[in-house]
């Protein structure tokens, strides 16, 4: 299985269960593995043929600017569904940081996987 990724796409954002979260906007970072069959790409060396990364971030962005979820759950769950509805991708893991939010801690948040994972290897027949 091939992954394309992005790691630590900040967004600032309101995001938060508290009064004063509603009132000022935070930095959320997002780390994504998303898997995509990366060989014709390579074969051909045409970015029509992967993920484009920089399209997938300038989306997210777009709609995690957009948004006032008051749980990471909600904000992580409606990205990987933009990714996987919007660009075709299958599988994914998604981190989805909060930085500062817990005093003592760098970072909190949820890690989700969507989607059926490929197989790979003796598995996949190969
Ligand atoms: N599982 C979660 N726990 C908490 C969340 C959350 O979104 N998911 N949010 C908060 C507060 O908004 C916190 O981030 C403020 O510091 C607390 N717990």
């Amino acid at each position: 299985m091939d992954i394309v990724y992005i790691r630590d796409l900040k967004v600032d954002t309101i995001i938060g269960i508290y009064d004063w979260e509603r009132e000022v906007r935070q930095t959320v970072s997002l780390d994504l593995e998303m898997a995509f069959d990366i060989s014709e790409a390579a074969r051909t060396d045409n970015i029509e043929h992967t993920l484009n990364y920089k399209a997938v971030a300038k989306r997210l962005i777009a709609f995690i600017e957009g948004s006032e979820f008051l749980l990471v759950e909600t904000m992580a769950h409606q990205a990987a569904a933009i990714v996987r509805d919007e660009f075709g991708v299958s599988w994914l893991r998604l981190r989805l940081s909060k930085p500062g939010a817990v005093r003592g801690s760098r970072d909190v948040g949820v890690i989700i996987e969507r989607g059926e994972r490929p197989l790979t290897g003796a598995a996949a027949g190969a």
